[in-house]
């Protein structure tokens, strides 16, 4: 098998989880990608630095130029305009691929970048870069690239999430919330970026530009951040029973393309409007698709790094002739579990007869089996029924087995007329 040589640029919040994965997940990796993809190195300022994971101290050096130019692919978690983009300039010159997270610099230099890319042969891919762990890059370009998108609407920055949901929820103080986000590594290096909105003007121009196939940068996004935002607008808004989000909007207008970001408000039954934390989530309207929403964690270390790595491992499968079209693996290497394996938790009810020592006898029953009740509520007397009495019963996770042999168990009891209905519950 063929290897890659995979140079890591940068190793804090995320670049850090990204070495990680690397290394913990190599013969995972080789397999989806058709590659080894071997770390060959991380450029730091700092070699002696403390870091959130524990790395092979030779891995480290100061000499991201010299990594470079031995590297297939070059993956730049620097974040900034400089030295990154004089550095993915570099890579993308000698042929090697770049995976990048750096809105910033793509929102200013992206169709520049692309088009280096392009005449070197080397593929530029930067999934993280909007909406984090959320795939919504390769959505647009690849699976809508058979329709007309027509707006891209959604909340893009976690950190301003962050702050705004715990204002509207705890009535917490902006200044505050803000640090929790910087000690989460959600925050960029300078939150200003955040808090003003510019890094998800920065994120709205990539998407208008992917979504309209259209090159636009950060001059052509009106930005309005939250600083404005008071508590007292956030409480005026959950009394008129709404919510302010700073969202993010790039819509096809008779005109030409319109692309904004600045706090909104927005009905609390919007489905935006529930989107808490560092979540985010991106609405996408098509001509044919209608309305698509993607949703998941924004921002941090792991999520982001997730998308770092599916980017790289697309990246190999493409420099590497035999990579397998399918990322799915050979069957019988993960066991496939029997429903009767699966835990879960269950809502059973029954109709029994009102009488004492009934609840003592059922308990009684599910203790035996191992099934643990989480609530058990009498709801509702039927006196036309002879006197039965209507059980709702929710129980901890257990095994469909031990569910199954309870429930015969319990439909056998004298005192037991019907087991009405048996319902597996997720969420809770
Ligand atoms: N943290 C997050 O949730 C997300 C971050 N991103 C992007 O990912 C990139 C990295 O973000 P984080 O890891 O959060 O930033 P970070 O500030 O935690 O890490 C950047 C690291 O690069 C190092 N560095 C900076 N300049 C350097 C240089 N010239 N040579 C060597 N090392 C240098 C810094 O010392 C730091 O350790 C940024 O572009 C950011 O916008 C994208 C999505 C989410
Ligand atoms: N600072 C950014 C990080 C992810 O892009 C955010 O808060 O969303
Ligand atoms: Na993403």
């Amino acid at each position: 098998m063929k290897t890659l040589k995979v140079a890591l640029l940068g190793c804090g919040n995320v670049g850090a989880q990204v070495a990680r994965i690397l290394l913990e997940d190599a013969s995972e990796l080789a397999a989806r990608a058709g590659a080894k993809l071997e770390l060959s190195g991380i450029a730091v300022r700092n070699i002696e630095a403390k870091r959130d994971v524990e790395l092979p101290r030779e891995l480290f050096t100061t000499d991201a130029l010299a990594l470079i130019a031995d590297a297939d692919v070059v993956i730049e978690l620097l974040g900034g305009m400089e030295p990154a983009g004089e550095l993915i300039s570099a890579a993308l010159a000698s042929g090697a691929s770049v995976v990048t997270g750096n809105k910033a610099l793509l929102a200013v230099r992206g169709a520049e970048l692309g088009a280096l890319a392009a005449a070197n042969g080397a593929q530029l891919r930067y999934e993280a870069a909007v909406a984090g762990a959320i795939p919504i890059l390769r959505p647009i370009t690849d699976s809508l690239s058979g329709d007309r998108i027509t707006k891209v609407m959604g909340i893009v920055n976690g950190t301003t999430n962050f702050i705004l949901d715990a204002m509207d929820t705890t009535g917490a103080q902006f200044a505050d919330v803000l640090a929790e986000a910087q000690a989460l590594g959600y925050a960029e290096a300078d939150p200003t970026a955040d808090v003003e909105g510019h890094d998800a003007a920065a994120k709205a121009a990539i998407l208008a530009s992917l979504a309209f196939h259209t090159d636009f940068d950060l001059a052509d996004v009106h930005c309005e951040g939250i600083s404005s935002v008071s508590a007292a607008d956030v409480a005026a808004a959950a009394d008129a029973g709404m919510v302010i989000k700073l969202l993010a909007i790039a819509e096809r207008l008779e005109a030409g393309i319109a692309v904004r970001v600045h706090p909104t408000l927005l009905p609390r039954k919007h489905p935006l409007a529930s989107v808490h934390g560092a979540y985010n989530a991106v609405f996408v309207e098509a001509e044919n698709a209608g309305e698509l929403m993607f949703y998941g964690a924004g921002a941090g270390g792991a999520p982001t790094a997730s998308a770092i790595m599916g980017d790289t491992v697309a990246i190999a499968r493409r420099l590497v002739a035999d990579a397998p079209v399918i990322a799915s693996g050979v069957r019988g290497s993960q066991p496939a579990l029997r429903f009767d394996q699966i835990a879960t938790s269950y809502w059973i009810s029954l109709r029994v007869a009102d009488e004492s020592g009934v609840l003592s006898r059922i308990a009684a029953l599910f203790a035996e089996h191992g099934v643990s009740i989480e609530l058990l509520r009498q709801s509702v007397v039927d006196s036309a029924d002879g006197g039965s009495a209507l059980l709702r019963i929710v129980t901890h996770k257990s095994t469909e087995a031990a569910l199954a042999a309870t429930v015969a168990a319990v439909g056998k009891l004298d005192v037991v007329k019907e087991v009405t209905s048996v319902l597996r519950v997720e969420g809770n």
